[in-house]
């Protein structure tokens, strides 16, 4: 079943003209509109994410993969320059469209981001263990104990050290920080969560660990999710649609294991090639 459908999402960076969309884009070559100067990051989006799911958003650095996948974790707020439509599942109406509070709510119990910077995501001098709790408590967990048994759960899922919970997040490793991070994410139980680069900063082998365990929490969970990635290895492993971004706009989409064998778009023969 679908959890979320987004029609026509486009953020746009400046003061925005008449002439923005048609003038950028695959076709066009370029992100910027000649005429006005500004940039169109995302335009024409459309996508859907059904339960369980995983979907990979692919592209090179500026290709607009960050601006789609904060407008899908409602992390812009709505204005002239954000615009589209998000159908959500069991919520009347345009999801860029909902209030502050009803917003809030959403991103407290159903829909998580795990920001691509940990200084982003994470207090540094909170305690792991505390920040984890902190979604914790914004969602009205009041009982010390589940909240303190909840983050020892999740923890374990994420295969970070119990005993380090009670120690300052700056002290843990890059990998434990974003471990904390989808800790963070999937305290809530929330039904969607969007990734976006889980492996930056992060060396090779780590990032092979944090990828295998957010595969198995994700399965565990059955939680959906979008990844946004410009390494084809990580939307490989993850995903199983993926879209592929150029210059603002998809170029291409379908099952990830057709993508990467019988890609359609120049592009994405481009990018494959590149990392063969
Ligand atoms: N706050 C901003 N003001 C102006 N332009 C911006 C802003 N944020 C992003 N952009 C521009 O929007 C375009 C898309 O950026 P975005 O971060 O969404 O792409 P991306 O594919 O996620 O890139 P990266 O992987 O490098 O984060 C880029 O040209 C970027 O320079």
């Amino acid at each position: 079943m679908t959890l979320l459908s987004a029609t026509g999402l486009q953020t746009v960076y400046g003061e925005g003209c008449s002439r923005c969309i048609e003038s950028t884009g695959d076709r066009a070559g370029t992100n910027q509109c000649p005429h006005c100067g500004s940039v169109v990051a995302c335009a024409e989006a459309d996508l859907s994410v059904r339960e369980g799911e995983v979907l990979g958003i692919v592209g090179e650095s500026g290709s607009g993969k960050s601006s789609l996948a904060e407008q899908l974790a409602l992390e812009r707020d709505p204005d002239a320059t954000t615009t589209g439509m998000v159908d959500y599942d069991g919520y009347d109406g345009n999801l860029l469209a909902v209030d502050y509070e009803t917003r809030h709510d959403l991103r407290t119990s159903d829909i998580a981001l795990v920001h691509q910077h940990i200084r982003d995501g994470l207090n540094p001098e909170f305690t792991g263990g505390g920040n984890v709790a902190e979604k914790l408590l914004s969602a009205g967990w009041r009982s010390y104990e589940d909240v303190r048994d909840r983050v020892q759960e999740l923890f374990e899922a994420t295969e970070i050290p119990v005993d380090r919970m009670d120690d300052p997040t700056s002290t843990y490793s890059g990998g434990m920080q974003r471990r904390v991070q989808i800790a963070r994410a999937l305290a809530t139980d929330p039904e969607l969560v969007v990734l976006d680069e889980p492996t930056t900063g992060l060396d090779v082998s780590v990032q092979a660990r944090v990828l295998d365990m957010f595969r198995q929490v994700q399965r565990e969970e059955g939680v959906a999710c979008v990844v946004v990635s410009h390494d084809l290895g990580v939307v490989r492993l993850l995903a199983d649609r993926t879209l592929v971004m150029r210059h603002g706009r998809i170029v291409e989409s379908g099952l990830t294991d057709r993508v990467m064998e019988d890609p359609h778009h120049e592009y994405t023969q481009t990018l494959i090639n590149s990392v063969i």
